[in-house]
């Protein structure tokens, strides 16, 4: 009898919670839709959406999921007032579990795919490429975590307060201190109390359960982001799929971004980040014009394919070139070839390098995606610009062109050209602990002078991650942790002693130090762009990319893996490097453009 009491109790202790938590959603909504009336947003009935075109790659997908985490964060909250009872117990306990998957269930359903097994290629979203674990590194799922959480709440509120009682410095102020490079810290782009608040519930979030975030594209390098985007006029150039007309006016959308003071771009389908800055569309028009370079080669040896086989087969060989890119061009230079051994990081010169592991969770982890690999905001130039063909250079201010790709399209479609030279000619901004004010200060800055810091979004993304501070990941990495802030022995050993300094002021304890603020003040590993730390992380991460994907262009198998021996490996790999020299437009001792 006291058994079913108990049971009948549980469920009416988890109906209130989620009840209560529906509530919060509703008020939550009402609050926001106030402060976008109000103003509060900056002038009142300015852009709808000023938020969502900033972070322009949220989909509305991702607006319901968010929805549904906030809800069973809530509820999670509430059931463990409602019980008395901490996370942790009550994980601990089956019976709870049963009934709060049930619950939840409504919530937090998987989609899941149905497995053809015997495919030859990648799926789009990267499901089904570990057989039995089918949503291991697959798009739109949580991301993973190598550590346990560390919330204020033990349930999702971010980290508020130092080990030691007192309040931990804003993520802004810890910017303004420590990654400060250029001219002021007197500007408050976002009030930083307001990108806290704001971050908890409306970007980005997917959390499910124990407060995980999710991720748009599938873990593996496979290249998705060219899916949608194969249309170009015949002489190569980029185009929009659709004119500006079919966006309505002042609704940003998925594929609707402003570019001006009065117009929008739109960019089909692929990676939603193409519009953030001219560099990133350029690099990613290159892959598609590679794409399409490739793909009329095969459909005209190989009349007989239909369109699909096309499509695939140069999908596959276009993701070995990033991949072969990835682990033999960029990651020797920014993890340095001797953690890249250690790792077994490194692609093999020629021939089968089979290395899969169906054990391996490819799965990003928060700590990779919102800390380590943010490694490189640091080398952000403040500027970006285009070299013509006859190599006369023009340069611009990088916050002038966020969210605006105009200049890609310039030349009738032919920008982006001009912009790749640009890049290879230019090196990037020096790897230090310091972020270049047009994205620390001036971060997609608009025409109302309203902007976000990088770095102070990065802080505070880590918290809102529950991502554990520097020390729990130095004892993680197998690397001493820090007692006191100099920087000798029992101390931040691998943090040169200026930067120490200003972390001891900025800081109250070691194990209190954000760990993408520790990471990036590490002295950089000799051959290398990162400290001790971000390395082990980064390394860590791409292990498990490499040796969980089925499809690693180095796999030996028959059915999915290259033919080597009939011509493609030489193909494959003097493309690679043809495209690093973005074909026959750069003089060839600019290879090392990073
Ligand atoms: C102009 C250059 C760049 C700009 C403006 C930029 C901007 C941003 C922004 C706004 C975010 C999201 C911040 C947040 O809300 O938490 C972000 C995330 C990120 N950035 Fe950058 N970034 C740039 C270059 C790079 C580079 C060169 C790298 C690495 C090589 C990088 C790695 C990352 C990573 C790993 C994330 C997290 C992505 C995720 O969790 O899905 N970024 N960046």
């Amino acid at each position: 009898e006291s058994h079913v009491m108990h049971h009948r109790d549980l469920r009416h202790a988890l109906d209130h919670a989620f009840q209560t938590a529906e509530g919060s959603l509703a008020k939550q909504i009402a609050i926001n839709q106030e402060m976008h009336t109000t103003g509060v947003d900056g002038e009142q009935r300015r852009r709808r959406g000023h938020f969502i075109n900033m972070f322009g790659w949220i989909k509305k997908l991702n607006v319901e999921q968010s929805k549904k985490a906030f809800i069973l964060l809530a509820a999670s909250k509430q059931i463990s007032q409602l019980l008395g009872k901490t996370i942790k117990v009550l994980q601990a306990d089956p019976k709870f579990v049963k009934m709060w998957a049930e619950f939840a269930s409504r919530y937090c359903k998987p989609r899941l795919p149905a497995c053809d097994v015997a495919t030859r290629y990648r799926t789009i979203d990267g499901s089904c490429n570990n057989i039995k674990q089918i949503t291991w590194g697959m798009a739109e799922r949580p991301q993973a975590r190598y550590m346990p959480p560390v919330y204020h709440d033990g349930v999702g509120t971010p980290r508020q307060f130092s080990i030691t009682g007192s309040p931990l410095p804003s993520a802004r102020h810890v910017s303004n201190v420590l990654h400060n490079g250029g001219v002021s810290d007197l500007l408050e782009p976002v009030d930083s109390a307001m990108v806290t608040k704001r971050m908890t519930y409306s970007v980005a979030g997917l959390m499910p359960v124990y407060g995980r975030r999710g991720r748009h594209v599938s873990t593996y390098i496979s290249l998705r982001e060219t899916r949608g985007l194969l249309k170009m006029t015949d002489s190569g150039a980029f185009i929009p799929t659709k004119d500006q007309t079919s966006c309505e006016r002042d609704v940003p959308s998925d594929y609707c971004m402003k570019s001006g003071k009065d117009d929008f771009i739109h960019f089909a389908k692929g990676d939603l980040r193409i519009h953030v800055v001219p560099s990133l569309a350029s690099t990613q028009i290159m892959m598609l014009r590679e794409h399409n370079r490739i793909a009329t080669i095969l459909g005209n040896l190989n009349t007989h394919w239909s369109d699909e086989t096309v499509f695939q087969e140069t999908r596959k060989i276009i993701a070995a070139l990033n991949q072969h890119i990835a682990f033999t061009e960029y990651l020797p230079i920014v993890i340095g070839v001797k953690t890249m051994s250690k790792y077994g990081l490194r692609s093999k010169p020629r021939g089968f390098n089979h290395v899969y592991n169906p054990k391996i969770d490819p799965t990003i982890r928060n700590s990779w995606g919102a800390a380590s690999f943010r490694f490189a905001h640091s080398a952000v130039p403040g500027d970006i610009g285009g070299v013509n063909m006859k190599g006369i250079p023009r340069t611009t201010t990088l916050e002038s062109t966020f969210n605006k790709p105009t200049m890609v399209l310039e030349n009738g479609g032919r920008g982006s050209d001009d912009v790749n030279r640009w890049l290879t000619t230019n090196r990037g901004g020096k790897q230090d602990r310091f972020l270049d004010p047009a994205i620390r200060d001036f971060l997609f800055l608009d025409d109302t002078g309203q902007s976000f810091d990088l770095a102070a979004l990065n802080i505070q993304r880590g918290r809102d991650h529950g991502i554990p501070g520097y020390n729990a990941w130095r004892k993680w990495c197998g690397l001493p942790v820090a007692f006191h802030f100099l920087s000798k022995p029992g101390g931040v050993v691998d943090i040169h002693p200026d930067a120490a300094k200003v972390l001891a002021d900025v800081y109250m304890h070691p194990d209190d130090i954000d760990l993408y603020s520790g990471g990036l003040a590490e002295m950089l590993l000799p051959g290398s762009r990162m400290g001790p730390t971000f390395a082990c992380i980064n390394a860590r991460q791409f292990q498990d990319v490499k040796f969980g994907d089925r499809f690693w262009y180095e796999n030996n198998y028959p059915r999915t893996g290259f033919t080597f021996g009939k011509g493609t490996e030489t193909t494959t790999r003097e493309q690679a490097s043809h495209l690093v020299r973005a074909r026959k437009q750069l003089p060839e001792n600019r290879l090392h453009i990073w």
